[in-house]
C-alpha cells in the first residue's frame, strides 16, 4: 500500500495543494477535477506539475451520473467519458473514479449497471485506462459497497474495479464481512476518511463533516483489518471534505494527513509500529511566569495547599507540589522553553507519564512527529517531547525518569511534598483554532490510547463552542479541547489575546472544597463570581440541603450530579495570566461539569467586560492613584 490524498481536501490553488502535499511527503494524489478546471495551465502541464515533485498522480475524478441511462442520454454519457479518457491521456494518469449515479433519469438494476461498465471497460482497455466505481452513500441506485462491488464482479473486465470509501461504508452502517472476502486485486481504490457521529443527512455530512482517520469516531481499526483480508496493495488515499480544511493551512493538514495515514498503516497486523499506550497521568506542568506574576501565583498556589518543595539547582525555576500535583514555574527571562509569540504567565509544558517512554517515543516518530531533544530547548534535564501544535511541548516520560529528574533537577529543599486535601490534576482546558483543534485531536489520539467521549456545545454569550474531551479509563488524564467558529468567545479570546491556542485552565482535584474554599477565602483569593439565579435553578433541580446550598452561594461553587455521583467545582480568576485555576471535588461523577459550562463563560465575559468598561487596571486589579 502507498500514501495518497485527494486534493479536495486542503485548500488553495492546485499548485499550493501539490506543494503542500509533496513536502509532507505524500507518495499520490487524487485529483479532484474542478482543481483542474480551475488551473491555469493545460492538462499536460498539471500532470508535469504533479509529477515535477515526485508525486505519482492516482485518480483522475469524480466521473458522475454514467450508469443506468437509456437512448440518446447513455451515448451522451459514454461521450462524456471519452472526454475524460483524453484528459486522462494528457494528464498522465490510468484510473477514472467513477460514482453511483443520482441522475433522476437513472434506472436501478445491478445487471444494467454491470453491462454499462463493461462496455466502458472496453473503451478504456483501448486506450490501456481503467475504471473504477464508488457507491455514493446517497446513490439513487447504488449506496452500498455490496451493490457496487456486485457491478464490478458482473462486469467482470479486467480494466473495471471497485472503489472503497470508508465514509460511505460506515456513514450506511454497512457490515464489514462482504468485504474481507472481495480479492484485493479487484479493488483499485480505497478513499480513507473519518467522521464524528452526527445523524443529519448523508451528504451534507459528507461534504462537511469528514475528517482524518483518528480526529472522528468511525472504527477505522475494523476497516483496516477486513482490508488486510482482501491482501489490497494499491493506495490509501484520504478523501476528506472538510469546512475547516478547506479554510486552514495546506501544509498543516497535509501533514496530519500523512501521520493519519500511518496512524492506519500501524492497525496492521505487520505494522512494526509500537502500539499505543495510555496516559497513566499527568506528571507536572510548567508554567513560564512573567515577573511580576510571581508574588500573586505564588500566593495562590499557597492558599491552595501546595509548596515550593524544590528549586531548580541552576535556573530560575521552582517546584510547587501537593499530593500528586507538580507544577514547576519558570521565571527564567531567556527561558528557551517559552511558547513563541506567547508574552504571559501561560503554561508552555505538559508532563505525560506513561508505562514505557521509550515506546511512545518510538511510536510518535513511526506516525510522523517530531521529537525535541533536550538540547534542542537547552535543557539540562533529560526528557524528550513533542512540540504542540500551538508551540508548546508535551514531556512523555516514565517512573524511572520523573523521579530522575526531580532528584536531579530539583533537589528538595525543606519541607517533603504536603499529603493535605488538593489530590491530583483532574483536567486540563485547552483553547484552541478550529484548525488546531483537529491537529491536537490527531496527535493525542495517534500517540497514545485514549478514550473519547462525544462532542457537546457550550453556550457562550458570544457563540457556540465545541468541546470534546479525552481521557484515560483511570481518570487520572482528562484533557478538553475547546475550539469555536465566532470570534468573540471565551475559548477565541484566548486564542486572540495569547498569540494562539493553548492551556485555558488547569483543574485540580480536591477532597474537601469546603477545606479549600476556606482558605481561599481566608487568603482573599477573589473568585468568579456566580450569579445568584444559578443557585435558584440548583434548588429546583437538586434536593440539597439548605445549609450545603447556602455554602455553595457564598463561595460561588457550582454543583452537579450524574448516575455515578456528585460533582462541585469552583473558579478562581485569571487576574491576568493567561489561565486560571478551578478546583473540583468529584465523588464518583464522571464528567467536568459541562451543564455548568455555559454559566462560567458568562460570567468571565461579565468579568471581562466590566474590567474593560471600567478604570480598573486589568493587571493590578486597583484603581490607579
Ligand atoms: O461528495 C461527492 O460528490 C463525492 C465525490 C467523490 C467521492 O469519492 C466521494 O466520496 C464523494
Ligand atoms: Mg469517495
Amino acid at each position: 500500500m502507498y500514501s495518497s490524498i485527494a486534493t479536495v481536501c486542503l485548500s488553495g490553488s492546485l499548485e499550493e495543494k501539490v506543494d503542500a502535499i509533496a513536502q509532507a511527503g505524500f507518495e499520490g494524489l487524487e485529483l479532484f477535477e474542478n482543481d483542474l478546471t480551475a488551473f491555469a495551465g493545460t492538462p499536460r502541464e498539471a500532470g508535469e506539475l504533479i509529477r515535477s515533485r515526485g508525486l505519482k498522480l492516482v485518480t483522475l475524478q469524480p466521473f458522475r451520473d454514467f450508469e443506468g441511462l437509456q437512448g440518446r442520454a447513455r451515448e451522451r454519457a459514454f461521450d462524456r467519458a471519452e472526454h475524460k479518457f483524453d484528459l486522462m491521456e494528457e494528464l498522465g494518469t490510468d484510473l477514472l473514479m467513477a460514482c453511483s449515479t443520482v441522475h433522476p433519469d437513472a434506472l436501478p438494476g445491478i445487471s444494467r449497471a454491470a453491462d454499462d461498465f463493461f462496455e466502458l471497460g472496453e473503451r478504456a482497455a483501448k486506450r490501456q485506462l481503467r475504471v473504477a466505481y464508488e457507491a455514493l452513500a446517497w446513490g439513487r441506485h447504488i449506496h452500498d459497497y455490496r451493490d457496487s462491488w456486485e457491478v464490478v464482479r458482473r462486469a467482470a473486465h479486467p480494466h473495471v474495479g471497485l472503489v472503497l470509501d470508508t465514509f460511505h461504508i460506515f456513514s450506511r452502517q454497512t457490515e464489514l464481512g462482504t468485504l474481507g472476502r472481495i480479492p484485493g486485486d479487484r479493488i483499485f481504490l480505497v478513499q480513507t476518511a473519518d467522521a464524528p457521529r452526527l445523524s443529519m443527512d448523508h451528504l451534507s455530512w459528507s461534504r462537511h463533516y469528514r475528517c482524518f482517520p483518528g480526529q472522528g469516531e468511525l472504527q477505522m481499526d475494523r476497516f483496516m483489518a477486513m482490508l488486510d483480508e482482501t491482501r489490497y496493495d494499491g493506495p490509501l488515499s484520504h478523501e476528506i471534505f472538510n469546512d475547516v480544511f478547506r479554510m486552514g493551512h495546506s501544509d498543516q493538514t497535509a501533514r496530519d494527513g500523512l501521520r493519519s495515514y500511518h496512524l492506519l498503516r500501524s492497525m496492521q497486523s505487520d505494522s512494526g509500529i509500537p502500539a499505543p499506550q495510555p496516559i497513566e497521568s499527568v506528571a507536572f506542568l510548567e508554567i513560564a511566569v512573567e515577573p511580576e506574576d510571581l508574588t500573586p501565583l505564588r500566593e495562590l498556589l499557597s492558599a491552595l495547599g501546595m509548596a515550593c518543595v524544590g528549586r531548580h539547582h541552576t535556573l530560575d525555576a521552582e517546584r510547587w507540589a501537593a499530593g500528586d500535583v507538580n507544577l514547576v514555574l519558570n521565571t527564567e527571562s531567556s527561558f528557551t522553553g517559552r511558547v513563541p509569540g506567547r508574552d504571559a504567565t501561560a503554561v508552555t509544558a505538559i508532563g505525560l507519564r506513561v508505562g514505557n517512554a521509550y515506546e511512545a517515543f518510538k511510536r510518535a516518530d513511526k506516525l510522523g512527529y517530531e521529537i525535541v531533544e533536550p538540547e534542542d530547548v537547552g535543557a539540562s534535564h533529560r526528557m524528550s517531547a513533542l512540540r504542540n501544535v500551538d508551540g508548546s511541548l508535551s514531556y512523555i516520560i516514565d517512573d524511572s525518569q520523573l523521579s530522575r529528574t526531580w532528584d536531579r533537577e530539583f533537589p528538595l529543599e525543606r519541607q517533603p511534598v504536603p499529603q493535605g486535601s488538593l489530590v491530583d490534576i483532574d483536567h486540563i482546558s485547552v483553547a484552541l483554532s478550529y484548525h488546531d483543534y483537529l491537529s491536537l485531536m490527531l496527535q493525542y489520539r495517534a500517540i497514545f490510547q485514549l478514550e473519547v467521549t462525544p462532542s457537546f456545545d457550550v453556550t457562550d454569550p458570544r457563540g457556540l463552542i465545541q468541546s470534546q474531551v479525552l481521557q484515560n479509563g483511570n481518570g487520572r488524564f482528562r484533557l478538553a479541547l475547546n475550539a469555536s467558529a465566532s470570534p468573540d468567545t471565551a475559548s477565541n479570546r484566548f486564542v486572540r489575546q495569547y498569540g494562539g491556542s493553548g492551556v485555558h485552565h488547569i483543574a485540580l482535584s480536591t477532597t474537601s472544597l469546603r477545606d479549600a474554599s476556606a482558605a481561599l477565602h481566608k487568603a482573599n483569593t477573589p473568585m468568579l463570581p456566580i450569579p445568584s439565579n444559578y443557585y435558584r435553578d440548583l434548588a429546583a433541580r437538586f434536593d440539597l440541603p439548605a445549609q450545603t446550598h447556602a455554602w455553595m452561594q457564598e463561595h460561588h461553587i457550582l454543583f452537579d450530579q450524574d448516575a455515578h455521583g456528585d460533582f462541585h467545582q469552583l473558579y478562581t480568576q485569571p487576574n491576568h495570566k493567561a489561565f486560571f485555576i478551578e478546583l473540583v471535588q468529584r465523588e464518583g461523577y464522571q464528567g467536568l461539569g459541562a451543564p455548568n459550562a455555559f454559566v462560567r463563560v458568562t460570567a468571565q465575559q461579565r468579568l471581562e467586560a466590566a474590567r474593560a468598561a471600567s478604570d480598573i487596571d486589568s493587571d493590578t486589579g486597583e484603581r490607579p492613584a
